[in-house]
């Protein structure tokens, strides 16, 4: 297991770059702990697989260095890394057993067959394979293989890291959350660095400890869930994640107040005006709807019943907001919108701001 320091690290595709948009992976700059269990995540395009390659070795990096452990690996071949790959499709040997095939990374590299046994006994058990343990995985399904691929990455015990790319792509739905849960379960176990690349938001904070939110080649956030939920430090991130997300309304602030067309809502704290552009954003679960007077006029869009919440599409202002409400209340007549001050985020420029900033 090793620190990852991604060292003024930069990738651009084209041999001559000029300025930032020619960068699929812009300038990072950070440490990323001995042991920590870190998603990437965002949508496609955004350089995740480009920063996973940089990482495995299969890229290097047109900027900065990458050191395992303060060791500089910039230029290593992945084979020299010490590093286990999960890919999104099975890479197992079909004509091997189940055994076999977890104990075939571990024969490489030449550990004692005592010690394969056990760790190959113990890996059939984390997976559930136990009755599969003996059998070739030509005949297997999708899901049993991709467990495999999965065995074959955490039976090594040695590695700097485990990567996993889209891991659980193939694997079917119901399954997912099973794997999902196992992953964190020998996370906590083994204590490996581990690095897991997805689009999937529920993937990404089922798994990791912190979620590396990336967008347009740049790390957004670095976050715990609960970061990325209360304090996105970028309308992305709040955009990103939440089912809905948070709402990012176009304002103008004045001190404690921001103003949305005609109206104006109160902040918790006061914030300098700078010119900028600026948005206020709020999680739907902090706008209330009610018939009180005091609360802020809006026109409903539609409400859709997702099972234990509704969610309510208004416009406000000409803006597009959402809200909650639980599945046994009903939209009020006359309905109005408040906010709960305390959970509202101005952004700049689509950056977080602090008040008396
Ligand atoms: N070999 C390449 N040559 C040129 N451009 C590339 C190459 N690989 C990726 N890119 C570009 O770099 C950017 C980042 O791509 P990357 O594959 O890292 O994103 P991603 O987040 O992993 O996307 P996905 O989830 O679709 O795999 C994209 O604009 C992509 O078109």
């Amino acid at each position: 297991m090793a620190s990852i320091t991604l060292d003024k690290l930069a990738h651009s595709y084209l041999p001559n770059p000029q300025t930032d948009a020619d960068f699929a992976l812009k300038e990072l700059d950070y440490k990323w702990e001995d042991g920590g269990a870190y998603a990437l995540l965002g949508p496609s395009g955004c350089g995740k697989t480009t920063l996973l390659n940089i990482i495995s070795g299969l890229l290097v990096p047109s900027k900065g260095h990458i050191r395992f452990d303060g060791q500089d690996v910039t230029h290593l071949q992945p084979e020299e890394r010490n590093i286990a790959q999960v890919f999104q499709f099975p890479v197992i040997y079909d004509t091997m057993t189940v055994r076999q095939n977890l104990a075939f990374p571990l024969l490489n590299r030449h550990v004692p067959q005592d010690e394969i046994t056990r760790r190959v006994n113990d890996m059939i058990e984390v997976l559930d394979l136990a009755d599969k343990a003996d059998r070739r995985a030509r005949g297997l399904t999708a899901d049993e293989k991709q467990k495999i691929s999965l065995g074959r990455g955490l039976v090594r015990y040695d590695v700097n890291a485990i990567l996993f790319d889209e891991p659980l792509t193939v694997i079917d739905p119901h399954m997912k959350w099973q794997l999902r849960t196992k992953l964190k379960d020998l996370h906590r176990q083994l204590g490996h660095t581990m690095i897991y690349v997805t689009h999937d938001q529920t993937e990404a904070l089922t798994f990791a400890d912190r979620v590396v939110v990336m967008y347009e080649g740049e790390v957004v956030q670095i976050g715990t869930p609960e970061e990325l939920f209360n304090e996105p430090a970028h309308t992305f991130v709040g955009y990103f994640i939440g089912s809905p997300g948070m709402n990012v309304i176009p304002c103008e602030i004045s001190g404690k107040t921001a103003r949305v067309g005609d109206i104006q809502i109160g902040l918790s704290g006061g914030y300098a005006v700078t010119g900028a552009k600026t948005e206020l954003g709020i999680r739907p679960e902090f706008v209330s709807l009610s018939s009180d007077s005091s609360g802020h006029p809006v026109q409903i869009e539609a409400v859709e019943n997702i099972g234990r919440f509704k969610i309510v599409r208004a416009s406000l202002q000409g803006h597009a907001i959402n809200a909650l409400l639980k599945e046994n209340e009903e939209v009020p007549a006359d309905p109005t919108l408040s906010f709960e001050a305390g959970r509202i985020n101005v952004y700049e420029n689509s950056h977080l701001v602090r008040p008396g900033a």
